[in-house]
């Protein structure tokens, strides 16, 4: 028989005053790679956004604060637990939900989370089933509950993997690279999701999407190199850019010029025509005018030049 439980309400997800610690935390893989370097953050309650491009150590440093990967060095601890020397201790309070969640079993979504709920240690059959069922409510695939993973959407996938970590009621909650591949309405499901769970416990939200952090997070890290270059609240690093971001609007011919001459951050075509937006902590003169490039120019501009990515459509 179908439960209904209140959609949206996450208050089950009690607050606690967590915090996460990271000191001086490096990994160099065996081959030499040195994918994070030196890390120190602190971490408290609500949404950290963990933003940084392809490569640049998001995947290592969260399967580190998971416990699943010891760092060649440094310290990670979840209030009283040292993460690196009692992983098992963390896994009660942990919810992971890995950039690749691997290839699904041939079996129902309830199925799979109730399979899960054992894994976790509810051991009465009562429990188990409250569980799997608010769950399911709450991350919207009650209907789709007796569908074979294997037929999930991208979007439902990921809904599914946030339900699964949500067992057993963890305090950290860590998602890696959620929203890639993702449609804008999935996209927003799934943010939207993300946000009511933040507000009790710690998100930490890896990705390179710049809207997913502007849109949520109430503090963010850049990371690049394996290095942070830049961390605070979206707002004030936005607020700190302010003078030194401006813009042009120039014909397509004259673009490898500007990316010559300039500090390119970003392009953007409109109307037939490229916006350019450049990084200069002088007036650039030469037509270009001020402006306020949101999150994108604090991230583009936080980035090495070779690193940035910028799309030129
Ligand atoms: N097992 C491994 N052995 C050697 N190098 C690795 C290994 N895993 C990752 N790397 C390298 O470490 C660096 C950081 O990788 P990581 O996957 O942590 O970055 P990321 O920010 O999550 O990137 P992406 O979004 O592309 O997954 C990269 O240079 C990557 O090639």
């Amino acid at each position: 028989m179908r439960r209904r439980y209140a959609r949206a309400n996450f208050d089950w997800l009690y607050a606690r005053a967590a915090m996460l610690e990271l000191r001086n935390v490096s990994h160099v893989y065996p081959d030499g790679t040195r994918a994070i370097d030196g890390v120190s953050l602190s971490v408290q309650r609500g949404i950290y956004g963990l933003l940084g491009p392809n490569g640049a150590g998001k995947s290592t440093l969260m399967r580190a604060i998971a416990g699943l990967q010891v760092p060649t060095r440094g310290e990670i601890h979840f209030d009283e637990i040292d993460i690196l020397a009692e992983p098992q201790r963390l896994r009660r309070r942990l919810g992971y939900l890995p950039q690749d969640f691997g290839v699904y079993p041939r079996i129902s979504a309830y199925e799979m989370l109730e399979h899960i709920t054992i894994l976790k240690g509810i051991v009465s059959a009562k429990d188990r089933r409250a569980t799997v069922e608010r769950l399911l409510d709450q991350v919207n695939l009650w209907p789709a509950r007796d569908q074979l993973l294997t037929s999930f959407s991208g979007g439902m996938r990921q809904r599914f993997g946030i339900a699964q970590a949500l067992v057993g009621n963890p305090d950290l909650i860590i998602v890696d690279e959620p929203t890639a591949g993702l449609d804008p309405e999935q996209r927003n499901r799934f943010l939207n999701l993300l946000a009511e769970i933040g507000e009790n416990v710690i998100v930490l939200l890896s990705t390179h999407i710049v809207e997913d952090v502007s849109h949520l997070c109430s503090r963010m890290a850049v990371l690049s190199e394996g290095r942070i270059r830049l961390e605070g609240a979206p707002g004030e690093l936005i607020r700190e850019t302010k003078g030194r971001i401006w813009m042009k609007v120039i014909d397509r011919s004259e673009l490898d010029e500007a990316r010559a001459r300039y500090d390119l951050i970003s392009t953007r075509l409109l109307a037939g025509r490229t916006i350019v937006q450049i990084l200069s902590d002088d007036h650039p003169g030469n037509g270009f005018i001020p402006a306020d490039g949101g999150l994108e120019a604090v991230y583009f501009s936080t980035l090495a030049p070779q690193t940035r990515q910028i799309e030129t459509e």
